[in-house]
């Protein structure tokens, strides 16, 4: 209740439906976009930082504010050999740097990605109830 959001992003994917999300729980939102002046200075006043800019390593650990939660949703694929599918993914958060400042952060990868496949799983599923009229 009550707390400084940022949600950095603004598409009506993940940006925008994720600072009304946060509104519904009374937190005080602000957006960040790619034109946004000094977002470092705006995000370190944040108790709560969702990225999705799609920017690897955004997001420093000097742009938080000691104990803030950050949520990483931004995925960026590298050429990467050593992986088995030949790519490997970064996030908007230098997760390094952050995991040293924040009280709790989602990793790139490991993350928000099975999150997203576990719920997209679950809607699936109840969307198929709802048309086969099961409860
Ligand atoms: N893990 C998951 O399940 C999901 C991950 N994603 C990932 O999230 C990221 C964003 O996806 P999506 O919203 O669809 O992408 P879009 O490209 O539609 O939106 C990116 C947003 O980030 C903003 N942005 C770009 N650069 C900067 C910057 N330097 N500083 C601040 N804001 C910036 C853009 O601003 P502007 O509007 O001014 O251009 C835009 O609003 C991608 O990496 C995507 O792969 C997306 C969906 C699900
Ligand atoms: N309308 C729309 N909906 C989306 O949900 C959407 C989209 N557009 N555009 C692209 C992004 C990207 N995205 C990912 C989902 C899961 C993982 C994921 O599970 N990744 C694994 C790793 C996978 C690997 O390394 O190959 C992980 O993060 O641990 C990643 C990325 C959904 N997106």
């Amino acid at each position: 209740m009550g707390k400084n959001a940022v949600v950095i992003g603004r598409s009506n994917i993940v940006g925008l439906p994720t600072s009304l999300l946060l509104q519904r729980h009374h937190a005080t939102v602000t957006i960040l976009h790619a034109l946004t002046k000094n977002p470092e200075q705006i995000t370190r006043e944040a108790d709560i930082v969702v990225t999705a800019s799609g920017v690897p390593n955004l997001v420093r650990g000097n742009w938080l504010k000691p104990g803030a939660v950050v949520i990483d949703v931004g995925t960026f694929p590298v050429e990467d050999p050593s992986c088995e599918n030949g790519y490997r993914l970064i996030g908007d958060v230098c997760y390094e740097e952050a995991s040293k400042v924040a009280s709790a952060i989602t990793p790139v990868p490991g993350g928000v990605g099975p999150m997203t496949i576990a719920m997209l799983l679950s809607n699936t599923l109840d969307s198929a109830k709802r048309a086969y009229d099961f409860t």
